[in-house]
């Protein structure tokens, strides 16, 4: 692979990124702009009829608006989508009819805001600028906005690395990560002369070797951590040695999940540490070490807090001042005493950033104004798999050295928008528009075009640099030994060990008492439905029903009879004892993921059913994986990486339910999987007599 100049780079992202965008917005706001409040309610994309129970000053002196539904209108609040964290905008309802005019003028009064608590009855708003004087006189709604943040930022990271290039201003980990110089690879003496002091005293080989290779490599190092291999362990320990050299670290991941869990790890080990993100998206047992509440705490903040308490006072005068003079003559005070907060606090935020040794945030959010300046000695980036690459970039502009951490085996960032530009440019170039000069530049256009927005940092290094930068962790404390070898053959070159603690953990081991029986002894079973009475079904979605992550929208598939025999199965584990919050059934479809939970949610309330793409990262001692299809097309489900997510999330037992026949010739790994289950698993042939269907 040729190295990539930075421009072309930059330009390429930012295409694909367009294009992301405007699928995203499309999606989201085919919804805004077509349905009415009322009908947007009803797709769990909108509250309607509230009102302001209380105003209160928030984190970061926010204001945050309590809002529950209006008393005069039946006061329920109904079912809705809205989560921690969203993007939405607070408006005032137009009553009776709503002409465009008045929209509009309705729009501009709105103001954008930030879920930051969610409860029954009751949902709080978190909003930008003065959001006291909405809902005095009238009722509000709420809206889901798509959110265009992330992308304002990964954009302004693509035109300053262009800037960089352009100004020959690169740096040197910026020329190793194009593939303009090499990286350095330490040798396996450097590795042993390491003198490390274990801070845990419980690591295998594979996760040692990790970590001295990550500490020793001065440019870049890829910790490749395959299902259940203690990748996070791996990670803690790397961050403790790292600051025990005295190093500055910056940890980031993709989500604020993926950060909350290193935080919560790495908070017992009582180090200075903070994690930048709103405090409403962050959880609750995190909050102690967010940048929001340090600065509260600290010394400096007493001052802070005056002035909070100020507005508080203000805000309370609010309700008993009359008068639009008096109550304008109290906004305008109010807002002078914001712009104060603002000021001190960013004094105060600048010291507590400044003495922590570790700061923990997302991709995304390692490009806010608090980071401006700080210098760190290491960026971590974690499930670096699942990170676009221009959303690493925020956190490595101004970098020396990065690890990153992930399995480039598993799902990749979820895509909205479909690859045209690749298409486009290959026409342009077979037209023979664009001639290009010389060979290297060929090769270079050739990578270009390979590049979509799925292509991880990750994968990309691998590519560029092949293995020697990269360690794989390979005892995995996850799977018993029978669910772990067809993942391992296939994927991880045969590397992976079981570790003895799980290799031949089964259900009846379970430790309350599970009974042995057939399911209960055996890690692995495929319920094989050839033969043409299991059929699949096409099913057309809901409109503004909005499909989760990694399921389609649009059109959608189940099968009856995989339902009822899934259905058997959880009834048949449940009555050998297993508890039904040990189970997980996963389905690559909506369609069938709506089928299942009809049909199980009611008796198996603690069961967990998802979406394959949503379970990703995480566990359950049985897992059930329903695959749909019998008869067509294979589609999207023949993506290896979404298969190996799905056969990798259980510890004791496996039960995979399909057809086959049709599976059979929709991939080579399809085919090889099936041919593996049918050699090494409890084979079974269901018979749709001894089943019991949703409507029958
Ligand atoms: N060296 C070890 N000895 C014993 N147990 C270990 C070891 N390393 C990890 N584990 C255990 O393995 C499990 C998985 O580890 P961890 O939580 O770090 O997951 P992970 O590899 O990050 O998971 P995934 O990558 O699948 O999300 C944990 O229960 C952890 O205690």
């Amino acid at each position: 692979m040729p190295p990539l100049a930075i421009p072309l780079f930059a330009a390429r992202q930012l295409t694909l990124l367009e294009a992301e965008l405007a699928a995203e917005t499309a999606e989201s706001s085919a919804l805004t702009t077509t349905l009415s409040p009322a009908a947007l309610q009803r797709a769990g994309a909108a509250l309607i009829n509230l009102c302001v129970a209380a105003t209160r000053t928030g984190f970061g002196g926010k204001t945050v608006l309590d809002l529950e539904p209006d008393s005069a209108t039946g006061g329920e609040m109904a079912e809705h989508g809205l989560r921690v964290g969203d993007i939405v905008r607070v408006q005032e309802m137009v009553g009776g009819s709503a002409k465009k005019r008045e929209k509009a003028e309705v729009e501009k009064r709105g103001v954008q805001g930030v879920v930051s608590r969610v409860w029954a009855g009751k949902i709080a708003v978190a909003v930008d600028g003065e959001g006291e004087e909405l809902g005095m006189g009238g009722r509000l709604w709420i809206v889901k906005l798509a959110n265009d943040v992330t992308y304002k930022r990964m954009n302004d990271t693509m035109k300053k690395l262009t800037t960089l290039a352009e100004t020959n201003s690169t740096t040197e980990l910026m020329n190793v990560l194009f593939g303009h110089t090499t990286p350095r690879i330490p040798s396996a003496s450097t590795l042993e002369s390491l003198n490390i002091t274990w801070q845990s005293p419980h690591f295998n080989d594979s996760q040692k070797h990790a970590i001295r290779f990550a500490l020793a490599s001065p440019d870049l190092a890829l910790i490749h951590g395959p299902p259940g291999t203690g990748k996070t362990h791996t990670l803690i320990e790397l961050i403790l040695q790292l600051l025990a050299l005295n190093q500055r670290v910056l940890v980031c991941g993709p989500s604020n999940i993926s950060v909350d869990n290193i935080v919560e790890r790495l908070a017992p080990h009582k180090i200075p540490l903070v994690r930048l993100g709103h405090p409403a998206r962050l959880l609750p047992a995190v909050l102690a070490h967010s940048l929001d509440v340090l600065t509260q705490t600290s010394s400096a903040a007493a001052l802070v807090r005056d002035v909070r308490a100020d507005i508080d006072s203000r805000l309370a005068q609010l309700k008993t001042t009359r008068g639009k003079a008096a109550r304008s003559a109290v906004y305008g005070e109010v807002k002078e005493l914001r712009k104060e907060y603002r000021e001190r606090e960013r004094g105060v935020v600048g010291g507590v950033v400044g003495a922590a040794r570790v700061v923990l945030a997302t991709l995304h959010g390692a490009g806010g104004r608090q980071l401006r300046g700080q210098k760190f000695d290491v960026v971590v980036i974690d499930e670096a798999g699942q990170a676009l690459e221009a959303q690493c970039w925020v956190a490595l502009v101004g970098a020396r050295k990065v690890v990153l951490a992930g399995d480039h085996l598993q799902l990749p960032p979820t895509v909205k928008a479909a690859d045209k530009s690749s298409k486009e440019k290959k026409e342009k170039n077979d037209g023979g528009e664009k001639k290009s000069s010389s060979a290297e530049e060929k090769a270079e256009e050739k990578e270009m075009s390979k590049l979509t927005l799925e292509t991880t940092l990750f994968d990309r290094m691998l590519k560029l640099h092949g293995s020697e930068i990269k360690t794989m962790l390979t005892t995995q404390y996850r799977m018993h030994e029978k669910i772990m070898a067809f993942p391992s053959e296939e994927l991880y070159d045969s590397k992976l060990v079981a570790a003895d603690s799980v290799k031949d953990r089964l259900l009846k081991d379970l430790p309350y008492g599970v009974e042995g029986t057939d399911d209960t002894r055996e890690p692995l079973v495929f319920c094989d439905t050839q033969g043409g009475d299991f059929p699949e079904t096409n099913e057309e979605e809901e409109v503004g029903k909005k499909a989760g992550p990694g399921l389609k929208f649009g059109e959608s598939k189940s099968n009856s009879g995989e339902a009822a025999i899934v259905k058997k199965h959880v009834k048949d584990l449940v009555n050998a004892g297993v508890k039904p919050e040990d189970i997980a059934v996963v389905t690559p479809y909506n369609a069938q993921l709506a089928q299942l939970a009809r049909m199980l949610k009611e008796a198996y309330p603690g069961l967990e059913l998802g979406s394959v793409d949503g379970f990703q990262g995480r566990e359950k001692e049985a897992v059930i994986v329903s695959l749909v299809r019998s008869g067509g097309e294979v589609g999207f489900l023949a993506e290896k990486r979404r298969l190996n997510v799905s056969m990798t999330r259980p510890k004791r037992h496996l039960c995979v339910v399909g057809d086959s026949a049709t599976l059979t010739k929709g991939s080579k790994f399809l085919k090889r999987w099936m041919a593996h289950l049918e050699e090494h698993s409890d084979l079974r042939y269901p018979n749709p007599a001894e089943l019991e269907y949703e409507d029958s």
